[in-house]
């Protein structure tokens, strides 16, 4: 298939690579220049493994090429992939801003026949939108189509390449059977299903792992208050195939560019048709109070004093292997650090530059390694499971530090690692892990 792939971010960019690596003929367009020339010079803008490998060898087989222009993208081309951003707007809806202008672009360059696809997350009835948007601006014939992606970050390559399923939303049976077919190579499950549904789907998705993720972090909560422990409750329930061992992990709760986003625009949505999600209002409140629990247990082990003391970070990302800082729980934590007149010793392996975009320079030290970091500290708090962190030597570390205080945010460490050091240790819904902070365990009454 031809393929006009529109927004070069983390969806666009893998999809069309990935399309490209199927063996079909792919241009990727953005507006914004610097990334265009990274990607036309070989590079990728974005940290994600496995893709600029992807990238050249689709460049080198000439099926993949990168452009600004969309109409030169658009013209001749037998599928258009909408894959730009829906940012939250201040109430928490989706800003449709891109989608509209995308969609403009798309029906002023259409030259004949195309299936434009929405793969961006987009509120129900958006593609509907685009396709009125379209029509009003050209005769030339097309069909909508909605494709919602499920990649994740760190892992979008493999995710594209053998998703669990893909869904496509689809009113025109011709068209629907057209985007199914693309995507059989990869996948046994493909979903066709009415445009609606698909748009709902995306949501609904992303919303109970949301909830998984805050129902656990609750869980651990009460674990520590009652001597449970978190890892192994989660180990158990997870035995059960209904209810799966996947996201399950407690620690400071979830961050990224989708699930703090849609979950808020899922409750957008269904208070504008007067339904009030109260479910997922909780979730989002359990997720706000989680990431400020690692500073609550830090001014408790501080006797309420913050001030004058410096704070190692381990891990800026919202998750490994990503350099994306959008909505990251670090964000807010050393924000609060750092007003509370922490100094803080950051390093994260890969996310340094982005974060420093985003968060500015006041108060941080940006360190470029771990040992370098903690070099001092009063105390430690591990924000990111990043893989090398969980290798450390803690009686090397202990020794790196002004006082051995370790708030492990992930749960990285385990008792093994812990023998033989002084260290303070706080993880998440682990009490009997815990040194130093272990408090007698109430014996329960009922
Ligand atoms: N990031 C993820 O892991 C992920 C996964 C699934 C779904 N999604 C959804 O996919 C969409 C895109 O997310 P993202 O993270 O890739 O966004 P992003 O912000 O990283 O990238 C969007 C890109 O679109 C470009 N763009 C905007 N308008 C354009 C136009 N008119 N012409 C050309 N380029 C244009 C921007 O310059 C930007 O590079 C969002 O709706 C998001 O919710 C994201
Ligand atoms: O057990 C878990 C699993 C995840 N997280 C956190 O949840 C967030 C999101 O993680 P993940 O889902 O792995 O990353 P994303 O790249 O944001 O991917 C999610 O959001 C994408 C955008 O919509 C979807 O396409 C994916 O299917 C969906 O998993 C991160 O902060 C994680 O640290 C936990 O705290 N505990």
């Amino acid at each position: 298939m031809k393929i006009a792939v529109i927004g070069t971010g983390y969806v666009g960019l893998v999809s069309g690579i990935c399309y490209a690596e199927l063996g079909h003929s792919v241009v990727c367009v953005d507006k914004d220049p610097y990334k265009i020339a990274t990607l036309q010079s070989g590079g990728i803008p974005i940290y994600e493994p496995g893709l600029e490998a992807l990238s050249r060898k689709g460049v080198a087989a000439g099926n993949l090429r990168y452009t600004h222009d969309l109409a030169e993208a658009v013209r001749g081309t037998d599928l258009v992939i909408i894959a730009v951003g829906t940012p939250p707007l201040p109430g928490g809806q989706a800003d449709l801003s891109y989608i509209d202008a995308a969609a403009a672009e798309i029906a002023d360059a259409l030259t004949g026949y195309a299936i434009v696809a929405v793969k961006s997350t987009v509120p129900v009835g958006t593609n509907e939108r685009v396709r009125e948007l379209i029509r009003a601006r050209t005769d030339v014939p097309f069909d909508s189509v909605s494709l919602p992606e499920f990649l994740r970050e760190g892992s979008a390559v493999r995710d594209t390449l053998e998703p669990d399923r893909v869904v496509v939303g689809a009113d025109s049976p011709a068209a629907a059977e057209r985007i199914a077919e693309l995507h059989r190579p990869l996948t046994k499950q493909v979903m066709v299903t009415d445009i609606r549904s698909a748009e709902m789907l995306k949501y609904a998705s992303n919303a109970f792992l949301a909830t998984k993720i805050s129902f656990i972090n609750e869980i651990a909560n009460i674990c520590e208050k009652v001597g449970a422990d978190v890892s192994e409750v989660a180990a158990g329930m997870g035995l059960d195939r209904r209810i799966g061992t996947a996201f399950l992990n407690a620690g400071i709760g979830y961050g990224g560019s989708c699930f703090p986003k849609d979950t808020r625009a899922l409750i957008q949505i269904a208070g504008h048709v007067e339904y009030e999600f109260k479910l997922l209002r909780s979730v989002v409140e359990v997720n706000q109070d989680q990431r400020m629990r690692i500073v609550r247990k830090l001014e408790t082990i501080f006797g309420g004093e913050l001030r004058g003391k410096t704070v190692a970070v381990w891990g800026l990302s919202f998750k490994p292997n990503t350099d994306d800082v959008r909505e990251s729980p670090a964000l807010e934590i050393i924000r609060h650090l750092a007003d509370s007149g922490v100094v803080v010793r950051a390093y994260d392996p890969i996310a340094t530059a982005s974060f420093r975009g985003l968060f500015g320079d006041g108060g941080v030290v940006w360190c470029e390694g771990a040992l370098e970091a903690a070099r001092g500290a009063d105390a430690l708090c591990l924000l990111t499971e990043w893989e090398e962190f969980a290798g450390t030597d803690l009686r090397v570390l202990q020794e790196t530090m002004r006082r051995p205080i370790l708030i492990d945010g992930r749960n990285v460490f385990k008792e093994a690692d812990l023998a033989g050091t002084a260290f303070v240790y706080y993880s998440i819904g682990r009490p009997s892990l815990n040194q130093g902070v272990r408090e007698e365990m109430p014996i329960l009454q009922y």
